[in-house]
């Protein structure tokens, strides 16, 4: 125990069913020393046990804390109960200095209370207001189970091509389309939904990036792959399925968590991370698909215009499909920009939550 010639004690508060004593250097010799034999503590708190033992109206327990400059006891009352005063004797001992800072009486105690009973009707009030929409849990329920479909789509596409190219290796490449093509028509089919969502106003994203999205994957999945016999046992159909179903396996949970007001940490860095190899890439197998379509077009004037003789024979499909190529990469600058901002939205969002 640290020495001085103070022999002041700071009254700290009488809160709840404790109460808080700051004794700064309080000359042992001044506190009754000799400890109940039960007690196996130090010296100090014994003096200190002892002084609160035979002073104060009601003790059952006390403990302390030491360090150079101060003594911190806490006194745990035998009762809950308000304390009139601290010590057994009416007068306050000279030595003791109230902490009006930390002090609590019955009234503040009251008017904490109410403060929190008032925090509580605020947060209810709030989130009744978030809850006004009367068909918000029919619209959550609709956008879970589409994001759910298309997960096990999407999920077994991913899983059935990496099943295949264990066992089978590069041959896996080029019957893709046939084993796959039948669920990936049905998941982009049901991706017209990512276009009628923003605009209905289910979710909140533009119509634009998804419409990018939408018709960029339907065009070469119904007109380059679903129209050309040629292309269907091309190795470059799988780098293009595989490519669309790894975003996907993580873009559609994160959004069914999001259905549910969750957030998983891993999922959510994946959603808005992986898209910056996999977009670019995406669209590079899609150009690739699209610039070995383009011969097949022209030999087998597959949706080419007949044009008056004057004009020349036909205007071929492939001249449209050249221009697409172009646009292809506009709306990849397009899209990659709008993921980009979402990123950095959702990843501000969630450090601002962690502060
Ligand atoms: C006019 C037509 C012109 C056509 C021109 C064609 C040119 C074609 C060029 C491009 C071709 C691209 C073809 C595609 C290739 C590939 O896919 S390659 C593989 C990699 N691909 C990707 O990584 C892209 C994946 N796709 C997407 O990310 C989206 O489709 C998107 C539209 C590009 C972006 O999604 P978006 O919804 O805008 O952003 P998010 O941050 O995810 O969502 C915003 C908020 O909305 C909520 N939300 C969205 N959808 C849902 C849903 N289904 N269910 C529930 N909630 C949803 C989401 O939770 C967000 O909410 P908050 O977090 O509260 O903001």
């Amino acid at each position: 125990m640290i020495m001085s010639g103070t022999e002041q004690m700071e009254w700290n508060g009488n809160h709840g069913n404790h109460v808080f004593d700051t004794m700064p250097l309080i000359p042992l010799q001044s506190l009754p020393r000799a400890c109940p034999p039960q007690m196996k503590v130090p010296p100090t708190s014994c003096g200190i046990y002892n002084y609160y033992h035979t002073h104060c109206v009601s003790v059952c327990q006390v403990s302390h804390r030491s360090t150079q400059r101060l003594v911190n006891v806490t006194v745990r009352k035998q009762e809950q109960r308000w304390w009139d005063r601290l010590t057994l004797q009416e007068r306050k001992p000279l030595f003791l200095a109230p902490d009006f800072d930390r002090w609590l009486d019955e009234s503040d105690a009251e008017m904490e209370l109410q403060a929190k009973e008032e925090e509580k009707i605020n947060k209810v009030s709030i989130e009744s207001r978030i809850r006004k929409d009367p068909y918000l849990g029919l619209k959550k329920g609709y956008l879970f189970m589409y994001n759910l479909v298309q997960f096990l789509g999407f999920s077994w596409i991913f899983v059935n091509m990496t099943v295949r190219l264990f066992i089978l290796g590069q041959d896996s490449f080029y019957d893709t389309f046939h084993t796959i093509a039948d669920m990936m028509y049905f998941c982009q089919m049901m991706a017209v939904a990512e276009v009628m969502n923003p605009l209905v106003g289910l979710v909140k994203t533009g119509v634009f990036p998804a419409m990018i999205q939408v018709v960029g994957r339907n065009v070469i999945l119904f007109v380059i792959f679903g129209s050309l016999e040629e292309m269907q046992n091309k190795a470059v159909v799988f780098f293009v399925f595989y490519l669309w179903s790894t975003i996907e396996i993580f873009r559609y949970p994160f959004y069914m968590l999001a259905c549910i007001d969750t957030d998983w940490k891993l999922l959510t860095w994946l959603r808005y991370s992986i898209w910056m190899p996999l977009y670019p890439l995406g669209v590079l197998a899609e150009a690739i698909a699209v610039i070995q379509s383009l011969p097949i077009f022209d030999e087998t004037r597959l949706y080419s215009i007949p044009l008056p003789t004057v004009l020349g024979s036909s205007f071929s499909f492939s001249f449209t499909l050249k221009i697409y190529l172009a646009l292809m990469f506009l709306g990849l600058f397009i899209n990659f920009r709008h993921l980009f901002r979402q990123r950095r939205r959702r990843m501000r969002s969630r450090k601002r939550k962690m502060n």
